[in-house]
């Protein structure tokens, strides 16, 4: 089985040195001191007391390494359309691209039927550079649960959990899929296929969505933001707007958002990716996690109040610090009636 990870960090790293372990042949599309280091000494993973050291082949170079049975996309959202050039020599006609990042995926209308059927959402995916470069018929969805952090160049660390959630869009326990968690079980991951793989994308995202953006405001961590009443009241009417907007589109919430918002207090004095990001000076995830729910809500014609402010300041904050900037719009086409004056 010939898998490439492509953006090879923290969770990609993790998931590399698992699918390694198992015996697939994985290449890691990497970059920078990270990628010399992996090249140089191999990928270390700390877990706990354990250390593992494992050698994939690691590449800035995808055209290196030729179509793959599975491209898993481990990049932070908002790299990904810029590379979909970049991926095309990994695609052949069965490859299948499983998409472990936060947030909306591209492949989100593909096959749902009703009125938004194939729709390209434009704030995850401009243009529709994914839905055309990659393809929704390759996807493969995948909610990405433990926590992980690149410690230093080629040393990645395990801080929670092991389970990578996966499904078919169309529910279906397709070959690939199932092969796919197969490999992922046999490296000790967990990886349950699910019929209904959306639900999930939108359980994960329904914490992102506030969690991330408030701590990136405020500095503070989940179980600060969780045991405050004012802030915690911000993230359930977060919480609720999109759950509004999920129930119009089909989606079903297995809990309810108390019970959510006091799973994520749990996690402790825990910083959020996106407070993590801003702090190093890293493009920050704002427009998977939060700019997409604006536009999903728009489609269903949900309003979002507390969504579209949090979305303006955070969005202000990450420009600021230089760790954001908006989608630049299409040129319009200049009207003929203008043209001619
Ligand atoms: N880390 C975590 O604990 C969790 C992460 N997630 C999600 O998983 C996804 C991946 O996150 P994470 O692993 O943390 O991100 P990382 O930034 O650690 O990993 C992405 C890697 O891809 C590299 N990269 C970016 N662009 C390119 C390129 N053009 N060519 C080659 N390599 C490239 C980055 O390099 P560089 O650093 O130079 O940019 C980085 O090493 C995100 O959507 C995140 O929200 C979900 C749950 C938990
Ligand atoms: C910690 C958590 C669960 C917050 O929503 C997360 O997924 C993140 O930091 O991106």
């Amino acid at each position: 089985m010939k898998i490439c990870i492509y953006g090879s960090g923290a969770i990609g790293g993790y998931l590399g040195v698992r699918l390694h372990q198992a015996g697939a042949e994985v290449s890691l599309v990497a970059r920078g001191a990270h990628l010399a280091a992996m090249r140089e000494n191999g990928v270390t993973l700390l877990m706990g007391e354990e250390r593992t050291v494992v050698r994939p082949r690691c590449t800035d170079n995808p055209a290196d390494l030729g179509p793959q049975d599975y491209v898993v996309v481990a990049l932070k959202a908002h790299s990904v359309p810029g590379v979909v050039p970049a991926m095309q020599p990994l695609l052949g006609d069965h490859t299948a691209v499983v998409t472990a990042v936060n947030g909306i995926p591209y492949w989100y209308f593909y096959g749902t039927g009703g009125a938004f059927d194939g729709r390209i959402l434009e704030t995850v995916d401009p243009d529709g550079a994914q839905w055309h470069g990659l393809g929704p018929q390759r996807a493969i969805g995948c909610v990405v649960y433990p926590a992980t952090e690149v410690v230093e160049p080629g040393v990645i660390q395990h801080v929670y959990g092991d389970k990578f959630s996966l499904g078919e869009p169309d529910g279906s326990r397709s070959e690939r899929v199932t092969a796919l968690s197969q490999a992922m079980e046999a490296g000790g991951l967990r990886a349950p296929v699910l019929d209904r793989i959306r639900d999930e994308i939108w359980l994960k995202l329904w914490g992102n969505l506030c969690f991330n953006p408030i701590s990136a405001l405020t500095h503070g961590t989940l179980e600060v933001i969780c045991g405050d009443t004012e802030t915690r009241a911000v993230a359930k009417a977060m919480m609720l707007e999109a759950k509004e907007i999920g129930d119009r589109l089909g989606v079903h919430f297995r809990v309810d958002v108390e019970r959510r918002i006091n799973g994520a207090a749990a996690v402790g004095a825990h910083k959020t990716s996106m407070l993590q990001d801003l702090e190093r000076g890293r493009p920050m995830e704002i427009d998977a996690l939060l700019s997409v729910v604006q536009e999903m809500g728009r489609m269903v014609e949900v309003a979002t109040p507390t969504i579209d402010v949090v979305l303006a300041l955070v969005k202000q904050r990450g420009e600021t610090a230089g760790c954001y900037s908006r989608p630049v719009p299409a040129a319009p086409a200049v009207p003929e009636v203008v043209a001619a004056q």
